[in-house]
């Protein structure tokens, strides 16, 4: 609500009542040129409840008359210097309100008529009568009575009169009438501030010249409104066009405002309604912000508010009319659900602002793929669905989704710099894949799950093999949670040989679950499903438990230099809980911290660096080592490496596994252990295989490596045997090499 301080009286100065308007003690003004005269008339008047002033000559009365007012004037004609006619004549052509009794020794009629001519109210010649001057005085000041009652009246009418247009005009709605045709009678100024219309050329206007063409019918209504009351028209709706005054050029609708509306029939009298209509009478309020501001929140309701694209809620309406009408029509309806590949760790790594552009980006490129009548909306994430109306056949969405995937493959430019990523695409087809929404959803999520441990980048639909492999899936959950009590998992250990010196050195601890159904579980299994169940944490402090108690047994066996290498979830990491856990532990079973390392992989440092870096430097103050597991595969800046102390680096499987050719180089492999002696860090080389990797291994520098050419995972019993197998060779002198 707008307010203003207005004082309505300053506008014009007509309106303000005159405080000199009072008849209390009326004022009177004696003037004669003869002071006998003068003084009987002041004794005549005197005790008459007046404010006598005298003035002895014209120019004094006209002084007089200059600085006071006076309710009467008693005026001498016949004066030497000023008439008493030279002083009405004054009196007449400053305006001055008065009223003039002439006292008057002339006996010709000129002087009565020159009187009266100006205006006088009363005429008296000398000598005069007492009484009959004192009536004339009285009636002379009645007139004046009645003629400051109708001033005062007459402006009490024009101030309601302009506070009234004042009102109207200073409203913030629309205020108008109409005349039984329709036309406006009036309308006030707020149609030229909101509108643009100039009032004065909509007067006589037919109401339609305001109206939007689509809202006319329900205009009609509101415009010839009869009924009064309850019944009349009330916030009715109506989008009304806008003139744009600055346009040189006649354009008349630039926009539209809507208004809401009440309106009521106009009616000669107020009591019989029906006898005679006048027309209408309306207030028209403006709520385009507040339909704006409706319209904004339902956008944003049911968009997305980084990419602008549908959201989930949208989605899901546009998905269940589609099927209403795919149903009705029998036709087939497709849904992709679209995943960026390592969109997390581009996330983490470059941070949240440059992983939104890039989501921007997607969206633009995914939704230039579609046609009109489809839908891509963004679920949240990096997760993104298209639905495809209108499918004629199942293929139809395999080139949509080569068309997604290749849309993607180019280069994203993100602050000037370039950057990869790919997709994995579940397609479900309705009615084939599912039969409503929910259905189709799901089945195009694992879909997309399929593609994705099938190694990513990439489409695939749905098949009900995929719901077996789903049902697995929860079951296994269900199994794992058990696994713990009923004792199903299982530490491996996979030793690390010094190929110079030929002996184990250290070894790996494996997770393996001994599953009642499946048999023998790799980590690869069951890991990933125990981090998204939230298990880790349990996973974890269980195998600190077994691989210290499995350190106990073989020191208590004398091997106490060996080394064990443990895997570290990041999620462990983060734990104050884990390091008193594994202190706790190392103390119980008596096992020297020094001999345990924890293996971590570079990208432990993208998502929170600085606290990656305080707990791994809380592992080396306790004695713990730490090696880099999969060097040169993650995303982890070199400057990382110098903040926290790395005692080894493990060359990854990938990197050994291409020493494949006798003679051959092989660049990565040479940085990696370059970087290792450089930093003067131990080197494992993992996954080694063959006799070749092996020599091209130890000629660049690397001595201990890891492999199915040296020994595979075994339990601890098997290891006990291996290591007693080594020390009876050393003592017979035989070189390392496992059987089998
Ligand atoms: N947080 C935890 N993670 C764990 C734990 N135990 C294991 N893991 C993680 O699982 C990954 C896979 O382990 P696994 O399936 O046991 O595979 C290891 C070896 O079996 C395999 N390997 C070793 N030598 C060879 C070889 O010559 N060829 C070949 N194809 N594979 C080989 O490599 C895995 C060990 O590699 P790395 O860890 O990189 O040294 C495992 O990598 C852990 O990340 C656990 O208790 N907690």
């Amino acid at each position: 609500m707008r307010s203003q301080a207005i004082n309505i009286y300053e506008q014009d100065p007509v309106f303000s009542p005159d405080p000199t308007w009072t008849l209390a003690e009326p004022r009177l003004l004696l003037v004669d040129d003869e002071p006998r005269l003068l003084a009987s008339l002041k004794e005549l008047l005197d005790g008459q409840g007046y404010h006598l002033t005298t003035a002895r000559n014209g120019a004094e009365a006209v002084a007089e008359l200059g600085e006071s007012h006076f309710d009467v004037v008693l005026l001498d004609i016949g004066m030497p210097d000023m008439s008493g006619h030279d002083v009405m004549d004054v009196i007449n052509a400053r305006g001055i309100t008065t009223e003039v009794i002439v006292l008057s020794g002339h006996t010709g009629i000129e002087a009565a008529i020159g009187a009266i001519n100006r205006q006088a109210y009363g005429y008296l010649r000398k000598p005069y009568r007492t009484d009959e001057l004192l009536a004339l005085v009285r009636n002379a000041l009645e007139k004046r009575r009645l003629h400051i009652e109708n001033r005062n009246l007459f402006a009490r009418l024009e101030q309601s009169e302009k506070m009234y247009r004042f009102l109207i005009d200073s409203s913030p709605d629309i205020i108008y009438t109409l005349d039984q045709s329709g036309r406006f009678t009036y309308i006030n100024r707020r149609v030229t501030e909101l509108l643009g219309f100039d009032r004065d050329a909509l007067i006589g206007a037919d109401y339609a010249a305001l109206v939007h063409d689509d809202d006319l019918d329900r205009a009609r209504y509101v415009f010839n409104e009869r009924r009064v009351g309850e019944r009349a028209s009330r916030n009715v709706e109506l989008r009304l066009k806008c003139n744009e005054p600055a346009s040189s050029e006649r354009h008349f609708e630039t926009s539209l405002r809507t208004i809401s509306f009440n309106s009521i029939g106009l009616y000669a009298s107020d009591k019989a309604p029906s006898v005679e209509y006048l027309g209408t009478y309306g207030i028209a309020r403006d709520v385009t912000e507040k339909r704006r501001a409706e319209e904004l929140i339902t956008y944003q309701a049911y968009h997305d508010i980084l990419t602008d694209l549908p959201n989930r809620a949208l989605f899901h309406d546009r998905l269940e009319l589609a099927l209403l009408q795919a149903r009705r029509k029998e036709q087939q309806l497709a849904l992709m659900f679209i995943d960026l590949d390592r969109f997390k760790i581009i996330n983490d790594s470059l941070g949240h602002l440059k992983g939104d552009e890039l989501l921007r980006q997607v969206a633009t490129r995914l939704r230039s793929c579609i046609r009109k009548g489809d839908t891509l909306a963004r679920l949240g994430g990096d997760e993104f669905v298209a639905l495809l109306p209108d499918l004629e056949k199942r293929t139809d969405a395999t080139v949509v989704a080569e068309k997604f995937l290749e849309a993607l493959g180019a280069p994203f430019v993100i602050d000037g710099s370039e950057l990869h990523i790919s997709a994995s695409i579940g397609i479900a087809v309705f009615p084939e894949d599912g039969e409503n929404d929910d259905e189709l959803v799901r089945h195009a999520d694992m879909a997309m799950y399929a593609v994705k441990s099938d190694g990513k980048n990439g489409f695939g639909f749905y098949d009900r093999s995929l719901l077996d492999a789903a049902h697995e899936k929860v079951l296994l959950e269900q199994e794992l949670r058990r696994a713990l009590q009923r004792g199903e998992l299982e530490m491996y250990y996979q030793p690390q040989v010094d190929t110079a010196a030929g002996n184990v050195v250290a070894v790996e601890a494996l997770m393996r679950w001994n599953h009642p159904r499946l048999g023998l579980l790799t980590p690869g299994r069951f890991l990933p499903l125990a981090e998204e169940m939230g298990l880790m944490v349990m996973l974890s402090d269980w195998m600190v438990d077994a691989v210290c108690a499995d350190m106990q047994r073989l020191q208590r066996d004398g091997y106490r230099d060996l080394r064990f290498c443990i895997n570290l979830s990041p999620t462990c990491l983060g734990r104050d809980e884990f390091f008193r856990k594994l202190w706790r532990t190392l103390e119980e079973r008596k096992v020297a911290a020094e001999q345990l390392e924890v293996e971590i992989t570079e990208n432990i440092c993208i998502r929170n660096p600085d606290l990656a870096i305080r707990q791994l430097n809380r592992l080396t103050e306790l004695g713990v080592r730490i090696a880099i597991d999969d060097f040169g595969t993650g995303y982890s800046s070199l400057a990382y490496l110098q903040r926290f102390e790395v005692d080894t680096l493990k060359i990854d499987q990938s990197f050994v596994r291409e020493i494949g050719q006798e003679g051959g180089h092989f660049p990565v492999v040479l940085a990696v252990i370059s970087i290792a002696r450089g930093l003067g860090m131990d080197l494992v080389a993992e996954g080694v295989e063959t006799e070749r990797q092996v020599r091209y291994l130890q000629q660049a520098g690397c001595r201990v490596m890891q492999g199915f050419l040296f020994h595979r995972p075994m339990p601890v019993r098997q290891l006990q045997s291996v290591l007693a197998g080594q020390a009876s060779a050393r003592q017979a002198d035989v070189p390392l090499q496992e059987a089998g």
